[in-house]
């Protein structure tokens, strides 16, 4: 293990690294709280301000994959779509397989220029997670209950109101809903089975009710479809603990663009048209568990610095109060003052959230 190795997996960097993301994040959540008038004066101007606080709190994530884990980003699509992307408002369609796969979608944003305006149609349980759930409420998230009977009006009212977003976005949908567990694939095949539709092997059966709302509400608003599938190399599994003890990924994402007016208007032929998106999917994942890549040319967009930028300025920021405070401590002399702030430092370690103990964060609450 060379020292850079050997620096990354030491706890003490993580712990900063955390420090660094959880203070300059509730610093942005304060900031972005101070918006609230602005968006009484001039909305549009508000939510360009809140564009760009919240590329502060994500590009920090995205820059611990891109430079200190130093995860490679390899996308294979076609060359005529390529230079439209973070150009246009567009619906991301990605599978959910990983626990990083959001933060793979964020790596990609981040390097087409669309970062900080990046949507996703998020569970209502994440917009009470501190830092990047109070983030979203101010980026206009869109939340659902996963009840049918509520998120019908709220979501489209929801995707009613980016209309007029004054910068290109991409909106995330994850259709099959939840993450993919073998359990969970065996009960949502069941369900595929009883409605007459074929299997699937690498997905669960999509949620068509979200995407065919989602498609309505942004006609004329988002100009197409990017039928995204992801997988890592060599059957690695990643986490965000293996990311933090720069443990380096290699991420492919075959993508399709796929104009929006192409998709059926009528409820049930877009749910048609969305179960064959997702045969089509499952022979995409087929073919990479065969060979080893998707189909179609690479076009990697490379790294941008900018999130390395910006996490450094909170770094230098943030760790030279804390360096005072702590040789002031030091130089206190005080037993007691040193033993009370070790012993806060491991609880706070012991309480750190599930991930940084490797467990998954689906074991987190609802
Ligand atoms: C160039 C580069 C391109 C791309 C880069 C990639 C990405 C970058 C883009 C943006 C990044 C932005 C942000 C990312 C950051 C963070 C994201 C993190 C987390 C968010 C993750 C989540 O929260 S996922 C959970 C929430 N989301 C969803 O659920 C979406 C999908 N769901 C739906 O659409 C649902 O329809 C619904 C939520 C709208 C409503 O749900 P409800 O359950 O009430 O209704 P349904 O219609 O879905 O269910 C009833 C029908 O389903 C059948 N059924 C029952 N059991 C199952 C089963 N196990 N599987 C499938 N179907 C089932 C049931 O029979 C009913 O059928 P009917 O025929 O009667 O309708
Ligand atoms: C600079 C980096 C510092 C590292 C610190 C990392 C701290 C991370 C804190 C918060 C990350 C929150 C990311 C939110 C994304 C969560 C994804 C998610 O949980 O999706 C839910 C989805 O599966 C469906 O869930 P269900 O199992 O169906 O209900």
């Amino acid at each position: 293990m060379g020292f850079l190795q050997l620096l990354k997996s030491q706890f003490l960097c993580h712990l900063i690294i955390c420090y660094v993301f959880l203070v300059s994040g509730l610093i942005i959540n304060l900031l972005q709280l101070c918006t609230l008038p602005v968006w009484l004066v001039s909305k549009q101007l508000a939510r360009r301000i809140n564009i760009r606080l919240a590329y502060c709190i994500s590009s920090q994530m995205v820059a611990t994959l891109e430079w200190w884990s130093g995860t490679e980003c390899t996308l294979y699509t076609d060359p005529k779509s390529y230079p439209l992307y973070g150009k246009e408002n567009a619906i991301v369609v990605l599978n959910h397989s990983f626990e990083i796969d959001f933060l793979c979608g964020w790596t990609f944003c981040e390097r087409f220029g669309v970062l900080g305006s990046s949507k996703v149609l998020a569970k209502k349980q994440l917009a009470y997670v501190p830092i990047i759930g109070w983030m979203w409420y101010f980026l206009e998230i869109v939340f659902c209950k996963r009840k049918w009977e509520e998120d019908r009006r709220t979501v489209n009212e929801s995707l009613q109101k980016l209309r007029d977003y004054p910068e290109n976005f991409w909106f995330l949908l994850y259709c099959e809903g939840t993450r993919f567990t073998p359990k969970k694939h065996q009960v949502s095949m069941q369900v595929a089975e009883s409605k007459g539709l074929p299997k699937l092997k690498y997905h669960l059966l999509p949620r068509t009710k979200g995407f065919w709302v989602t498609v309505q509400s942004l006609r004329g608003t988002a100009a197409a479809v990017y039928d995204s599938t992801l997988n890592f190399r060599n059957n690695e599994m990643p986490t965000l603990l293996g990311l933090l003890n720069g443990k380096k990924y290699h991420a492919d994402l075959y993508v399709r663009r796929i104009p929006l007016e192409l998709i059926p208007e009528d409820e049930k032929e877009c749910a048609e048209w969305l179960h064959k998106l997702y045969q089509e999917k499952d022979s995409f994942q087929e073919h990479y568990a065969k060979t080893g890549r998707f189909p179609g040319p690479i076009m990697s967009p490379p790294r941008r610095p900018w999130s390395l930028i910006n996490w450094l300025f909170w770094s230098c920021l943030l760790l030279y109060p804390l360096g005072l405070l702590l040789t002031q401590l030091i130089s206190s002399g005080s037993v007691f003052t040193i033993v009370a702030s070790v012993a806060v430092c491991s609880a706070a370690a012991d309480l750190t959230p599930p991930i940084f103990t490797g467990s998954s964060l689906d074991d987190w609450p609802d």
